[in-house]
């Protein structure tokens, strides 16, 4: 049962104590400190009792306790060491209808007394629901430990504020704004766990943001609680506007392959902004870059850059339709292509996250084009094919997909995914946004060994700044304007910062041949960690890697595509995320994405957050 907490104001209230004893001492002190009128009944009276009657401070009535007594009182305690005549004082308390409350017994109390910490005006009352008095108080004393004595003059301060705020009509919120600078800068609550700027921020964010945020993942909706601001960042690390330390397994949703501030990416990025920041023009960096991708990517004999992988992949659907004259385009349920009108059905990441099977704004024209089949499911895939073959464009698909939760392809799958768009004329678009350099030097299809017609890649080859590259077969992509009538245009494609950033990452990833193995290695420590801990638990789990890619599901089922990805216990999910960010591991805040391993993630990284999840497996447990 929850007993419902209230503070009442007790001022000159009548209130009975039966007993006097250690017990009934304890209680009377804390109702003389609410200023209660106190009376007590008792035999024997303790010499402190007896020293308050004496200075006038209560009423001693030396007395056995008689039915009829709490007449007029406003609320009793039963307190004597004779439990038959606590049980008397209950069962009157309980016919007139006043709260009573029987030392050790809160079978016959109306309510329970909680510990309390008090500064001044600030009480904070602890309380185990009457199962363990000592466990409240041992709370109560390391409360003791945090809450500081100067709190007090801070109420007053605040008080004072909200009478001049009051006065001065400010706005809501510039009141909290206020309020919070005052509790802000008496730097009393500052220390580990601490959120209140990133709270404030997200206060104020709401106000001019839908939803607070620029990305819907990134809101927390799924997981609850308030987003962390994000300030700095260095190698495994992120850091938050309160100065809380985190390891970070989001890395940008994928960029940061070589982690946060990478030396020769921040030192590329300041030589470049010193020649300048966008010209709107060609430069040698981008051609440098599309030369070092079609190197790592061979299928890309042709590539064209622009801002984000959004652009690529609704670039890469419009020369596949611009191409083969066709316009009916197949997609896979889960898997996410980013936030173009043909490519919003049925799509994973936060559209999974947040229960929104088809985005709003999408004409029902545009989306009637889209063909939606299950991911690892051939026989659907053929169904599709030889039913509408002749008048499909293109496939469009994850090769491992990310946007679900990581759900790696099947061997016939790929093997489908290959042959079955050939042999109707359509084309294979493999969406590498998240796997292109990340499962390996070469992507997915490297890694696979598949040949797709066309490519789309963003996140790593940008180095942490907004890119996207879309490109392939070269009789495909000479259809792109100016050589082709496929237009698709940018101010800020080719941007030389993202080209420098990207650049040098690919740099260092070409010269490190060995970072692949080394995060493999880390990736499948950290798996069999969490599959480890969470065994031991009882807390059935599946846990899908490639590489440094990987997701962990709240399901003992197998996840193979969007219909077994979404029976992840998704509660469990947000328990087992906030529990991980408490101790200062960074997830991402939703169930339906990849955690990122990079090249600055060490093998202590690894043993720590392996055992905060030890940690959170005893949370949710309880959860589960
Ligand atoms: N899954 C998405 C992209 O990879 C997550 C990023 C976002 O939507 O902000």
């Amino acid at each position: 049962m929850a007993y419902y907490p209230v503070m009442l104001d007790l001022r000159n209230k009548k209130c009975l104590v039966v007993g006097a004893g250690a017990v009934a001492y304890r209680k009377i002190r804390s109702l003389l400190e609410c200023g209660a009128a106190v009376t007590v009944i008792a035999t024997k009276i303790n010499k402190d009792i007896r020293e308050l009657g004496e200075k006038g401070r209560i009423v001693i009535l030396e007395r056995c306790y008689s039915v009829g007594d709490l007449e007029g009182f406003f609320m009793a305690f039963a307190a004597s060491d004779d439990p038959v005549v606590n049980r008397q004082v209950a069962e009157e308390a309980a016919q007139r209808g006043i709260p009573v409350n029987v030392a050790d017994d809160p079978g016959l109390s109306s309510f329970i007394v909680p510990s309390v910490l008090r500064r001044g005006d600030l009480a904070v009352a602890v309380s185990s629901g009457g199962k363990s008095p000592l466990l409240s108080k041992v709370v109560r004393e390391w409360l003791e430990g945090i809450v500081p004595e100067e709190v007090d003059d801070l109420i007053r301060d605040l008080e004072r504020a909200r009478a001049e705020a009051k006065a001065a009509k400010l706005t809501p919120e510039e009141k909290i704004r206020l309020y919070y600078s005052l509790i802000k800068g008496r730097g009393l609550f500052r220390g580990k766990g601490d959120k209140m700027k990133s709270s404030e921020l997200f206060q104020r964010a709401k106000k001019v943001m839908p939803g607070g945020v620029n990305s819907p993942v990134r809101a927390f909706g799924a997981v609850g609680g308030d987003p962390v601001f994000i300030k700095r960042g260095f190698g495994s690390r992120v850091w938050d506007e309160d100065g809380n330390e985190y390891i970070d397994y989001v890395l940008s949703w994928g960029p940061l392959i070589l982690g946060h501030s990478h030396p020769a990416v921040v030192e590329a990025l300041k030589r470049q902004a010193e020649l300048g920041t966008s010209f709107g023009a060609c430069t040698e960096l981008e051609v440098l870059l599309a030369e070092k991708i079609r190197e790592a990517v061979p299928s890309m004999e042709v590539v064209r850059m622009v801002n984000s992988g959004t652009e690529a992949t609704m670039s890469a659907i419009r020369l596949a339709r611009g191409y083969t004259g066709r316009n009916l385009i197949v997609k896979f349920a889960g898997c996410y292509h980013g936030h173009s009108d043909s490519l919003l059905i049925r799509a994973g990441s936060g559209l999974i996250t947040y229960g929104i099977p088809d985005s709003g704004g999408v004409p029902e024209d545009t989306a009637r084009l889209t063909l939606v089949a299950r991911y690892n499911d051939v026989d659907m895939l053929e169904e599709i094919f030889e039913e509408k073959g002749p008048d499909i464009a293109a496939v469009i698909v994850e090769p491992v997909a990310g946007n679900m939760g990581v759900v790696p392809p099947e061997e016939d799958f790929l093997r489908a995914l290959r042959e079955l768009p050939r042999k109707y004329g359509a084309l294979l678009i493999f969406d590498e946004v998240i796997t292109g350099f990340r499962v390996s030097y070469s992507g997915a299809q490297g890694y696979y060994g598949i040949e797709p017609d066309l490519t789309t890649l963003g996140k790593i080859i940008g180095g942490g700044l907004p890119v996207g590259v879309y490109g392939g077969r070269e009789d495909i992509m000479r259809c792109v304007s100016p050589d082709g009538p496929v237009y698709q245009a940018g101010t800020l494609s080719g941007n030389p910062l993202a080209m420098a950033a990207g650049l040098t990452t690919l740099e260092v990833l070409s010269k490190n041949p060995g970072l692949y193995d080394e995060l493999d290695r880390r990736a499948e420590r950290l798996c069999s960690g969490f599959k480890e801990v969470m065994e031991d638990a009882g807390i059935p789990v599946t846990v899908n890697r490639v590489c440094s890619m990987m997701t962990v599901f709240f399901t003992g089922e197998k996840v193979r595509n969007y219909d077994t990805a979404v029976k992840s216990d998704t509660r469990l999910y947000a328990v087992f995320f906030r529990e991980m960010l408490k101790q200062g591991v960074y997830l991402p805040p939703a169930q339906f994405e990849a955690f990122f391993l990079s090249a600055a993630h060490s093998d202590e990284d690894i043993k720590k957050t392996i055992e905060a999840a030890w940690n959170a497996a005893k949370n949710l447990k309880k959860n589960y």
